[in-house]
């Protein structure tokens, strides 16, 4: 008894001293790894190879996915080496395997295998799958259908968004209508002012177009959805459009229409951009009014249906609009348009939000006249108020101040106009009647409150702050 009492301490310390000694050396792992070596080699394995070209030496997509499939992997990090590079943004590390390196995987309790191989024939590579025969059947397709899957969201994350604009038949030659450079516009849902819930509401309806690929096809109908951004110059509607395709990590085609030969050629051009893409056609309002034109409404609102939609799904359609009311019906029934939304000129509370975004000035002792102008009705847009504060930002009473004036000169200028006439001159342009401040209030109101998705009918178009026509709204 006595000597079991002695016996115990030392059993305990020993142990203690044997474990410590085997994490410190790695012997543990060396011991796991010879058990898990024993284990496959008491199991019949299938081998299936993924080479990197396919007999013409074009690039195999398979390959490409199971690559950034593997670099996604956490158990490339513990293997015992691998390949370091650095990424397309100079702060990226990117790990790759290295020839004959073997990494392992698990997928639905099953343990397989891939490891790099360079091909027979010289400098190829070739990626193998290892696998236990008794798995192959439960798992061989689900797990390649994750793999593409994981693949693709991954490509989706990192891919760099780029801007496609179309060029004119005599100089596209045989690289395709379109001309493509790198989309780097700085505009965010974030730096753009604007009804915060609407932007909410915005962001909820693309990622809900997103997600609702089996809902388009059960209805039979294309995936797509059309927005118009329609608003004075210099409300935001450029830049909603990037903040959009920021979000959507969607290429965006830009279409000039006046590069357009005919209505087929827009055809072309539909066919010949591809899925998860933006397609943007800004002004069209201006386009229409044009006498002569190349391209007829006709052939405008087919483009607009996408019925000629064959290689590609998953679009959102823009338009922008400095007003949309000269422009045909036809055009903005719904389904052709899902959602409308209204750029107005700025308020108080929209001043306010760049004076703090441009001046870092919450509260000002002008603050309290500025806001007596604003509700008298003078009335600028954001780009020319934010043009003001850029090129007085070293001083805010002064960027302020030349907000009044600009903002006086401007109400001057307008009340001359009315009284010139009798009527509220529209005349001057884009930024006339419908838009007046009167007007621009109440649309403010509607533009937050009309948004009610759940209540509306299925085929209505989302209004997000149009005025009704007779103002009954
Ligand atoms: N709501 C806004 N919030 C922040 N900046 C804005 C806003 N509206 C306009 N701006 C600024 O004004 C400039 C012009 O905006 P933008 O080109 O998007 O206007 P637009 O509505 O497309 O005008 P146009 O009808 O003339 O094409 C941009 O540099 C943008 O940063
Ligand atoms: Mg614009």
């Amino acid at each position: 008894m006595v000597n079991m009492m002695i016996l115990i301490p030392f059993l305990l310390v020993g142990l203690f001293l044997i474990l410590r000694f085997l994490f410190k050396t790695s012997l543990l792992l060396i011991l796991l790894k010879k058990f898990q070596c024993l284990e496959d080699w008491l199991h019949v394995h299938q081998l299936y190879r993924v080479p990197q070209f396919n007999h013409l030496f074009q690039e195999n997509e398979l390959y490409v996915k199971v690559s950034t499939y593997l670099i996604s992997l956490p158990s490339l990090e513990d293997s015992d080496f691998t390949n370091l590079f650095t990424g397309s943004k100079s702060n990226d590390i990117l790990l790759h395997l290295d020839t004959d390196q073997t990494i392992r995987d698990v997928f639905l309790g099953a343990i397989v295998s891939w490891t790099l191989e360079k091909s027979e024939n010289g400098g190829a590579k070739v990626l193998v799958l290892r696998l236990r025969k008794n798995d192959k059947r439960r798992i061989l397709r689900p797990y390649l259908q994750h793999i593409l899957s994981v693949a693709s969201d991954i490509c989706q994350r990192k891919k760099e968004i780029k801007l496609r604009m179309n060029v004119d038949i005599p100089s596209s030659g045989k690289n395709g209508r379109w001309r493509s450079v790198p989309f780097n516009h700085p505009a965010s849902f974030d730096t753009l002012v604007m009804d915060v819930d609407l932007k909410n509401k915005v962001k909820a309806d693309l990622e809900m177009f997103l997600k609702s690929k089996q809902f388009y096809q059960r209805l039979g109908r294309v995936w797509k959805r059309s927005y118009l951004l329609y608003g004075p110059s210099g409300t935001g509607k450029s830049s909603f459009v990037a903040a959009m395709a920021r979000f959507l990590n969607f290429d965006v085609y830009d279409i000039d229409l006046s590069k357009v030969s005919d209505d087929s050629d827009l055809k072309m051009l539909l066919l010949q951009s591809t899925s998860k893409s933006m397609i943007v056609v800004e002004d069209l309002d201006r386009f229409l009014m044009e006498k002569s034109k190349n391209v007829s409404l006709r052939g405008i609102l087919n483009f607009m249906d996408g019925i000629i939609s064959c290689c590609g799904e998953e679009r959102v359609m823009v338009f922008t609009m400095n007003s949309k009311d000269e422009v045909d019906e036809a055009l903005l029934r719904p389904g052709r348009i899902d959602v409308h939304i209204q750029f107005p000129l700025c308020d108080f509370p929209c001043f306010k939000h760049l004076a703090n975004n441009y001046l870092g000035v919450k509260e000002h002792k002008l603050f309290p006249q500025l806001e007596e102008i604003f509700q008298g009705g003078a009335s600028l847009s954001p780009a020319e108020i934010g043009e003001i504060m850029i090129s007085n930002r070293s001083s805010p009473t002064r960027a302020l101040k030349s907000v009044i004036s600009a903002m006086q000169t401007n109400a001057g200028a307008k009340s001359r106009r009315v009284s010139g006439d009798g009527a509220e001159d529209i005349g001057g342009g884009e930024q006339g009647g419908l838009f007046s401040r009167e007007h621009s209030v109440r649309d403010f109101r509607k533009l937050y409150g009309l948004l009610k998705m759940g209540s509306r009918r299925k085929d209505e178009p989302l209004d997000l702050g149009s005025a009704d026509k007779d103002g009954s709204n």
